[in-house]
């Protein structure tokens, strides 16, 4: 944290403008409405009437505004909370219209081709800081947000190598304030971390929904049914938003099918073992599993 950020001054931003106030946008919205010491005003935009009038009916912010040039030109502060698709996009609108000396941040579940399509809009005068909170629901929209979504949870964090410290201890100081743990890392890394915990696990929960909605009318509804078991714990990552991560798989396109073309390699193994009866290399899968999950409880991440 560099010296001028303690507790005691204030908040951190005057003005805070958070450009697609749907799940994340929202829930940050409402942390820095309770908490007070994040941002004095807080305004919010999105390209659709209906979340904005959503925003304004639940009090969310103190300005709504559907013009995003109107939203960033005096904010201390803009983090970008749109589907990854459109971040560069966005990003790459507002940021001639920012004042120089504020910060541009974002919270895409990628962070590599962000990086690449944004960067000839980048300016020196407007350090950049990438985020991604490592927080989230099936839901979307500004109703899904709540105030203690970043509780406990990690949020990563890919500046680049010109952004100011002072910048990124900024951003880190603002998650923190919001209740999430952080961790720095180059945006390379970021990307196959995200691949294997985040991105493959969806990816495999809507793989199975479509395998068991293809098989036949009578399966089907045994399926619906008898669903108290491993597969409804799939179903909930499964309803998902599909344009959000229609974005993640093509954004994180080269990590995403490395962690798929590994989990297959070890997927035939345990097809194998299963086939010759190796009861050993069966157990010692399953034995690494329940290892992870304690490891998810006791690092409270479950
Ligand atoms: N949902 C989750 O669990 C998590 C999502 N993320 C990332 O956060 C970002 C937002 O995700 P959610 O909040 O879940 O999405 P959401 O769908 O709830 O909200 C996105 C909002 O952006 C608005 N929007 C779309 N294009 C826009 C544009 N061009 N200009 C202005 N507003 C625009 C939409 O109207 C919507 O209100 C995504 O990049 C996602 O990858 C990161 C961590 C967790
Ligand atoms: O709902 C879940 O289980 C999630 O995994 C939420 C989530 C979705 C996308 C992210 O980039 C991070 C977290």
């Amino acid at each position: 944290m560099t010296d001028s950020i303690t507790a005691s001054s204030g908040p951190l931003f005057r003005r805070l403008a958070i450009i697609g106030p749907g799940l994340i946008g929202s829930s940050i919205l409402r942390r820095a409405r309770q908490d007070g010491t994040i941002a004095a005003r807080l305004v919010a935009c999105d390209i659709s009437p209906d979340v904005c009038r959503r925003v304004a009916e639940l009090g969310l912010a103190d300005e709504v505004e559907q013009d995003p040039l109107r939203a960033v030109a005096d904010a201390d502060c803009v983090i970008l909370c749109v589907p990854v698709g459109a971040i560069a996009e966005v990003g790459a609108h507002v940021l001639p219209a920012m004042k120089p000396g504020a910060i541009l941040s974002e919270v895409g579940s990628t962070k590599l081709s962000i990086l690449t399509a944004l960067a000839p809009a980048l300016r020196p005068d407007v350090p950049f800081v990438p985020t991604h909170p490592m927080a989230g629901t099936e839901h979307s929209g500004p109703d899904a947000g709540f105030a203690t979504l970043f509780d406990d949870r990690w949020c990563l964090l890919t500046p680049l190598p010109e952004t100011p410290p002072a910048a990124t201890d900024l951003i880190v100081e603002m998650w923190h304030r919001m209740g999430a743990r952080t961790r720095v890392m180059d945006p390379a890394h970021h990307d196959r971390v995200c691949a294997i915990v985040s991105h493959l696990p969806h990816l495999l929960a809507f793989t199975i929904c479509g395998t068991a909605d293809d098989l036949a009318d009578e399966t089907r509804s045994e399926v619906l049914d008898f669903a108290a078991s491993g597969f409804r714990d799939f179903t909930r990552i499964a309803a998902s938003d599909p344009v959000m991560w229609r974005d993640i798989f093509l954004n994180n396109r080269e990590a995403l099918l490395e962690m798929l073309a590994r989990f297959m390699e070890d997927a035939q193994a345990m097809a194998r073992a299963i086939r010759w009866g190796d009861e050993e290399f069966i157990v010692d899968r399953i034995e690494r599993g329940r290892h992870i999950r304690r490891s998810l409880i006791e690092n409270r991440q479950a």
